[in-house]
């Protein structure tokens, strides 16, 4: 079974004709993607906005409409996928980097939906090393400051290299072991000049898409 396949297709059920739709990033969200592509070619007429150049490309491969902030009053609803969900539905994000632009566009969407495969459920946030985005300049201080409120970051590197964002900026992977108050943490780290925002999504979930024990698909929903 492929838990990624079921959860990611199961969330296309969320998005009706006429819709403004946000697109995650990751290999969850692709099966969205992708199956949304399949119900454009039958004739439903959406506009998505992609949270990467990644999910942009993918979607046009997939001959899904896009569209720009300047074109859209809001957008309906958003589908992504998500490295942690706990017992509240609170998220850590940011695997694939792409966290910033996928934050404005949950924060955008009326209906916020996470797929999520069994694996990602924990009872405490902090096993994944929570990504942070934070401006090239001086980031070595911003690092110190992230150091100061109990994490161990470690710049994001691809062959030697800083990792670079879509926005051009780097992205710091920190260990906090277990994040108890994912809210004063998200205020804490985003308050540090250099953070330009971090992995935390707290209370911004409608609903998780996932399997139970028996591999069943459920739908957590945010009460
Ligand atoms: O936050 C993300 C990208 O920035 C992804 O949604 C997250 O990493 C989950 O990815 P996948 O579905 O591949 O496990």
């Amino acid at each position: 079974m492929n838990e990624k396949k079921e959860v990611g297709e199961k969330a296309v059920e969320y998005v009706k004709d006429g819709m403004v739709v946000g697109l995650g990033t990751g290999s969850t969200v692709f099966y969205s993607i992708a199956k949304l592509g399949q119900l454009v070619q039958q004739g439903l007429s959406i506009q998505g906005v992609p949270t990467s150049e990644q999910t942009a490309k993918l979607a046009r491969e997939f001959g899904i409409p896009l569209v720009s902030f300047k074109e859209i009053e809001g957008i309906d609803v958003a589908i992504d996928g998500a490295d942690e969900v706990n017992p509240d539905l609170n998220l850590i994000k940011g695997g694939g980097g792409a966290l910033l632009r996928e934050k404005i566009i949950a924060k955008a969407a009326r209906t916020f939906i996470v797929v999520a495969d069994s694996h990602k459920y924990v009872d405490t946030l902090g096993a994944f090393p929570l990504p942070i985005e934070v401006v090239p300049f001086g980031y070595e201080m911003t690092m110190k400051h992230i150091r100061e409120l109990g994490g161990s970051p470690n710049l994001r590197q691809t062959n030697g290299t800083p990792y670079l964002s879509d926005n051009g900026n780097y992205v710091v992977d920190c260990d906090f072991i277990e994040i108890k108050d994912p809210i004063a943490l998200e205020r804490e780290l985003n308050i540090i000049p250099g953070v330009v925002e971090n992995g935390l999504f707290v209370d911004m979930t409608d609903a998780v898409i996932t399997l139970d024990s028996n591999k069943n698909l459920i739908t957590k929903v945010n009460k």
